[in-house]
């Protein structure tokens, strides 16, 4: 991807919470920086969404925000403070959560709660008590007392998980969340993380390759592709410049797909098939036409299953990272059977 990154406001604001000015970071041994010149800003109870590929340069960046990385150049301010030069204060105002739970797994999920309370300035008796009320929410009650490292991997992430939450710090820097917890603890915790934005007012940076579930709690988006910023603005205006075409998900009854197919091709819109799901994407005013066609031409009984949905994040990002994944840009793409593609 190559460009200036799509902003709508400018890149480091005075009244941010946090701000990120010019930061780059190559590792030792690397010539490629996995932060190449960054600069973003987040304003007090922002909700921003990091996104990018593997190996993008996402951890890489909220490493630094916290003070586990030092930067080759440039710099990252906290409320203010020069995060290289006085990392004091980061443990009591960052809830941080990491991808790795290692160092904790001799203690107990309820000693990694308490200890992080503790740390954070709470009395014994708050800290626990917190503690026993955010583990009551997440159903860890019977395995709190027991060992992390005599527990699953899920139950031992989403422990350390909810210690990011103890002693309720006003900013949150968490790095792919939900990876590794079950579908209801991920829709628990999704609820949670907005209840809790909500009541305290937090600004939260959050990683995750999980875009859908993301879209439902972010502001803004800083999507990253091979170090370098590539976009950062409101979801909703980045939406808006991806497309504003509508989608209609399609799967026919099996045998239907090949009579309306040389159909479809007279339409105006973009066709893709994959394994038997149709996608079609329309502009809005041909909506109805497209519906009408459908419906006469195949019947209701012919269609398996339908939605009718506006572009998504996911949408979004693999367009904008289509040059880094080639074989997923297909939003611009007239015509594309992936089914054959694939082979
Ligand atoms: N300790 C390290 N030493 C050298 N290179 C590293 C180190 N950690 C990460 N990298 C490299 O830096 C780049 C960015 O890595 P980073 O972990 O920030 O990516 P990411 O966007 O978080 O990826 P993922 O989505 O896979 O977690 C990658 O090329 C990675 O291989």
């Amino acid at each position: 991807m190559t460009g200036a990154p799509h902003s709508g406001s400018p890149s480091v604001s005075h009244s941010a919470v946090i701000e990120v000015v010019d930061l780059t970071k190559v590792y030792r041994g690397r010539t490629q920086p996995a932060n190449d010149h960054i600069s973003l800003s987040v304003e007090r109870g922002q909700f921003l969404g990091v996104f990018g590929p593997n190996g993008a340069g996402k951890t890489t960046l909220v490493k630094q925000l916290v003070g586990l990385l030092r930067p080759t150049s440039g710099a990252i301010f906290l409320d203010g403070r020069d995060v290289v030069a006085d990392p004091g204060s980061i443990p009591l105002k960052v809830g941080y959560y990491g991808q790795k739970v290692a160092a904790l797994r001799h203690h107990t999920a309820r000693e990694v709660l308490v200890f992080t309370g503790c740390l954070r300035g709470l009395s014994v008796a708050e800290a626990r008590s917190q503690a026993g009320q955010v583990m009551d929410r997440f159903g860890v009650g019977s395995h709190a007392d027991r060992r992390l490292s005599r527990q699953s991997g899920g139950e031992q992430r989403l422990a350390v998980l909810l210690s990011t939450f103890i002693g309720m710090p006003e900013i949150l820097v968490l790095d792919e969340p939900t990876n590794e917890l079950d579908p209801a603890r991920r829709r628990e915790f999704w609820d949670f993380l907005r209840e809790y934005v909500r009541a305290r007012g937090a600004t939260v940076v959050l990683t995750t390759h999980n875009l859908t579930e993301a879209e439902d709690v972010i502001d803004t988006v800083a999507l990253i592709d091979q170090g370098r910023l590539v976009a950062n603005d409101t979801l909703g205006a980045l939406k808006r410049l991806a497309d504003d075409r509508i989608r209609l998900e399609l799967r026919l009854r099996p045998g239907i797909d090949q009579g309306i197919e040389q159909a479809l091709q007279t339409m105006e819109g973009s066709v893709h098939v994959q394994r038997g799901r149709w996608t079609i994407l329309a502009p809005r005013e041909r909506v109805d036409q497209l519906m009408r066609f459908l419906i006469e031409s195949i019947g209701g009984e012919g269609i398996d299953d339908f939605r009718l949905v506006t572009p998504s994040l996911e949408d979004l990002y693999l367009q904008l990272t289509a040059n880094t994944l080639p074989q997923q840009a297909e939003l611009r793409i007239d015509r594309v059977d992936h089914a054959q593609a694939d082979h």
